[in-house]
């Protein structure tokens, strides 16, 4: 694996799932000699708990030196090609990649989506540009259109709590107050394609997802129809890709509520977090012992943990 970007990445999901679960189970001696002497650089040009703190932890239980650096500390980064640099940006991610690198085995990038552009978004430039420049293998930390870590991370939350029959997961579409990225909904459809679930996507009319990402997938608009008889119910907002960055809807008609959650086949509730309470969420849901919101947290240092471990094997360099 060169990079860790998304899930075209990984020659064999299923077994970068079952390594991340077993790494979990391993003593902690074990695991710190897969990374010893060996540097990770966090790069954030947008705010992070989860991510931040759980790769972190995952370096450090390999055995890494880990580095985090946020944008707004270093110098503002210009990612256009050719552009004549007499504006407020002081150096070139050209520059800026290249100069990581020396000082790292592994670069991951957190970047957000301007929600402006949708054709510019879509294209994953700056995540792409440090593909491009950096000289180490990239992890994304989510990038404008995927979050690969989370969506990992949530495979094997799902996996740890399976039900003896092939479970019916469903991605449900909640509101929220603000134009959020589709990134976590696309890579959560992409992950669980290649597991072997029944996934259903619930959204309202005109929140349909990028093509590339729900083709293939069924589509189901009435909420309560969906969440019948599902065993995992992954709630997340997304803002509108084709009235791209809009957010259509903000009443809380597609809020997950307890009655709803009894449609279900005892299902498990999931986000990936950060979350708004009584706008995405009913208190009821997420405080209930059957939600799984902390577990996919958990799970977030076993799944980049095992991501870094396939990105430093030496076929790599
Ligand atoms: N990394 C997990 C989610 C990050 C981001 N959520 C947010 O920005 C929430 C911010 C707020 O609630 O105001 C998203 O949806 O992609
Ligand atoms: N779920 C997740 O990626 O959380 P952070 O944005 O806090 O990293």
């Amino acid at each position: 694996m060169k990079h860790f970007t998304s899930v075209h990445d990984v020659d064999d999901p299923q077994a970068l799932m079952e390594r991340a679960l077993a790494l979990k189970k391993l003593p902690p001696e074990a695991l710190l000699e897969i990374g010893r002497h060996k540097t990770l650089v966090l790069l954030f040009l947008n705010p992070s708990l989860r991510t931040r703190l759980s790769t972190q932890k995952a370096g450090f239980s390999l055995g890494m030196q880990v580095m985090v650096h946020n944008a707004g500390q270093g110098w503002q980064l210009e990612f256009e090609e050719g552009n004549i640099m007499n504006g407020d940006k002081a150096e070139h991610v050209k520059e800026a990649a290249a100069v990581i690198s020396q000082y790292a085995d592994i670069i991951g990038v957190r970047t957000f989506p301007g929600l402006k552009d949708r054709a510019a978004d879509y294209q994953d430039a700056i995540l792409k540009q440090f593909m491009r420049y950096a000289t180490v293998p990239v992890v994304s930390l989510e990038s404008a259109i995927r979050h690969p870590l989370q969506s990992l991370a949530d495979w094997l939350t799902i996996t740890e709590h399976r039900p003896a029959h092939r479970p019916k997961v469903v991605l449900s579409w909640a509101p929220h107050p603000r134009p959020l990225p589709q990134a976590v909904a696309n890579s959560f459809i992409e992950w669980m394609k290649v597991a072997d679930v029944d996934l259903t996507v619930a959204h309202p009319e005109g929140y349909e997802l990028a093509p590339e990402f729900h083709e293939g997938t069924a589509v189901e608009h009435d909420q309560r129809k969906a969440l019948d008889g599902a065993d995992f119910v992954y709630v997340k907002n997304w803002s509108s890709y084709h009235d791209y960055g809009q957010v259509k809807i903000n009443s809380p008609e597609w809020m997950i509520t307890p009655e709803k959650m009894s449609l279900t086949r005892e299902g498990r509730f999931m986000h990936c977090l950060p979350v708004r309470r009584n706008v995405v969420i009913a208190d009821a849901v997420i405080d209930h012992p059957r939600s799984l919101h902390l577990q996919q947290s958990h799970n977030r240092t076993w799944a980049a943990a095992a991501a870094i471990e396939a990105l430093l094997q030496p076929q790599n360099h």
